[in-house]
């Protein structure tokens, strides 16, 4: 097995892109790509075991089965990558087409490492926003999870909506108030109700949904993409006598222009490599004050950080207390193992 070699050259993406850019002298020196400038602009919909299901131009009534081009080595493609296609893209059965090019990603969110795979991958590419789909009741929700998923989001580049379901079972109020300062857009769904305000959060962009078992997820994507069973089956191979390893699956909206990604099986995210600066980041208003905090400054306060910078914006009135202390709780899920939430 050859690792780097020529290979690190096509690929500017690995697990750790994004935010982190290429070294000084890292850059290929020749671009190896305009001999494929009239490849298929697509959106990778579906990954299963080695093939990509790829929608040419966005079109949600379009699929192309596709293999990663060799030149591409071992380059990540998932849900919600931006790729070009070339060979056969008409997808018709037995036709495979080879994807040639990732584009750069807009957000990552990333799954946990687990026993089958050390590894913090990412699961989905290029989501505009993140569903934090919590219930209120059966199961009752849980902060850990909650602020798990923000701190993927903040840090990812995705914008996160709490939505609370079940609403039919208990009052919402109690566990949003804990998010109220955090500014972070909600929407409350109940049994027997059209979820419209979830309908206008994913309109017309890309969207992943994530939740626990038994939240209500799945009831959601099902009112979202009413054939969203079959859609789900077409794109990772269910329903042809394939196994399915799939860990998100992209579903164009019926009617709008946009998709959500269901994420089933993924429980929690992968934090390893964020910083407490990634997450204050996301906050426009407070990542100017944390550069007057000490070097390595986890912005928990005292006793942990005691010089940060955030207590000195709410002695001066700057920050609500209320605020600091929600930020905080988000940042203490960087220190709580994945297992305890
Ligand atoms: N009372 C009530 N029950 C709901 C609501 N939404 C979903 N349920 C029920 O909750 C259970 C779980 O719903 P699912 O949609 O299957 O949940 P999920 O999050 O997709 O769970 P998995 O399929 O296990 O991943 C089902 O019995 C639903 O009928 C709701 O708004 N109110
Ligand atoms: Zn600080």
């Amino acid at each position: 097995m050859t690792r780097g070699g020529g290979r690190g050259q096509t690929s500017r993406l690995d697990e750790s892109d994004v935010r982190v850019r290429p070294g000084r002298g890292t850059r290929p020196r020749s671009k190896r790509r305009p001999e494929h400038a009239d490849a298929t602009p697509a959106m990778v919909v579906g990954v299963d075991r080695g093939r990509w299901t790829c929608a040419p131009d966005e079109d949600p009534e379009r699929r192309v089965v596709a293999m990663r081009a060799r030149e591409l080595g071992r380059t990540p493609v998932v849900v919600g990558d931006r790729v070009g296609l070339v060979g056969d893209v008409s997808g018709g059965d037995d036709s495979l087409a080879r994807i040639v090019r990732v584009a750069d990603r807009s957000s990552v969110l990333r799954r946990t490492a687990d026993d089958t795979d050390p590894y913090e991958r990412v699961v989905v590419a290029n989501a505009s926003h993140l569903v934090i789909v919590t219930s209120l009741a059966d199961p009752p929700p849980r902060t850990g999870f909650v602020d798990r998923a923000l701190v993927a989001a903040y840090a990812g580049g995705l914008e996160p909506v709490l939505c609370l379901t079940k609403a039919d079972l208990a009052d919402p109020e109690p566990f949003a108030a804990q998010y109220a300062e955090l500014d972070l857009p909600r929407v409350v769904t109940r049994a027997g109700e059209d979820p419209a305000a979830l309908r206008e959060v994913v309109a017309d962009r890309v969207t992943a949904l994530v939740g626990h078992s038994g939240v209500g997820k799945s009831t959601l994507v099902n009112q979202l993409v009413p054939d969203a069973d079959r859609a789900v089956g077409e794109v990772s191979g269910v329903g042809k006598g394939r196994h399915t390893s799939t860990s998100a699956v992209a579903l164009a909206l019926p009617g709008a222009r946009g998709w959500v990604v269901d994420t089933p099986g993924v429980r929690s995210f992968g934090l390893a490599h964020i910083a407490p600066d990634d997450v204050v980041a996301a906050f426009g208003d407070l990542a100017a004050a944390i550069e007057e905090c000490p070097r390595g400054c986890g912005h928990l306060g005292p006793p942990a950080d005691p010089e940060c910078a955030l207590d000195g914006e709410v002695a001066a009135g700057r920050l609500s207390p209320a605020r600091l202390e929600a930020l905080r709780r988000v940042l203490e899920a960087l220190r709580t193992p994945a297992w305890e939430t």
